[in-house]
């Protein structure tokens, strides 16, 4: 499917046609990723269920947000917008974890069958979206920047991202708490303007 041949007119041909919707701005790419890694909090809580491992782990925390602190650099992010980023997903990832366990311990029929290994099933998927989600951040830069017109594509897209994933109440509460940084931190990129080598904080 190289060539459409009787396709509309050619999106490029117009003036940036999609660029103050949620689409045009990164908003929407970015909001499918942290549903996809909130959805693996069901995964990570299914490991965990039963188990040893408790829900927080604040070693592997520290390990994730140095990696991010690292790979938010690289990928032209201001260390600290990639770490404030990144501790909403831990905090929303905790808050699906706990509000499973607690579903599950009340309705045991509805406990996952199996157990996926939680370091090389579980962990290795959240790493492979660790630098996904932050190149996502970065695209989403124009979109992230006056805060009004960020919340409203934010909240846009995420409507239309709770719909399509069919996320029920937990995820969607979680979702919206994931996102709360997404424009306050371009608000803050904003006044701080070039502040590209700035090292990690917290
Ligand atoms: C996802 C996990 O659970 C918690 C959430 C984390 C995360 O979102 O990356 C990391 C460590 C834990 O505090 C995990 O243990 O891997």
């Amino acid at each position: 499917a190289a060539t459409v041949p009787h396709a509309p007119l050619a999106l490029s041909h117009e003036a940036n046609p999609v660029r103050h919707t949620s689409l045009g701005s990164g908003l929407s790419g970015l909001v499918e990723l942290v549903v996809e890694r909130l959805l693996l909090a069901d995964a990570v809580a299914a490991a965990k269920f039963g188990g040893t491992s408790p829900v927080a782990d604040p070693e592997r925390e520290r390990a994730l947000l140095g990696k991010v602190a690292t790979l938010s650099a690289r990928t032209g992010l201001p260390a600290e917008t990639g770490v404030r980023f990144f501790r909403a997903q831990i905090e929303a990832s905790k808050v699906v974890q706990r509000g499973l366990h607690a579903r599950w311990r009340a309705h045991p029929e509805l406990r996952p069958r199996e157990r996926p290994d939680l370091a090389s099933e579980v962990r290795p998927r959240l790493d492979r979206l660790t630098p996904r989600l932050l190149r996502q951040l970065k695209e989403a830069e124009p979109g992230r920047s006056g805060p009004g017109r960020c919340q409203a594509r934010l909240t846009a897209a995420r409507l239309a991202a709770q719909t399509r994933a069919r996320l029920d109440k937990l995820h969607r509460d979680a979702l919206r708490s994931a996102l709360t940084p997404v424009c306050r931190v371009g608000a803050v990129d904003h006044r701080s303007g070039a502040v590209k080598g700035s090292g990690p904080v917290g």
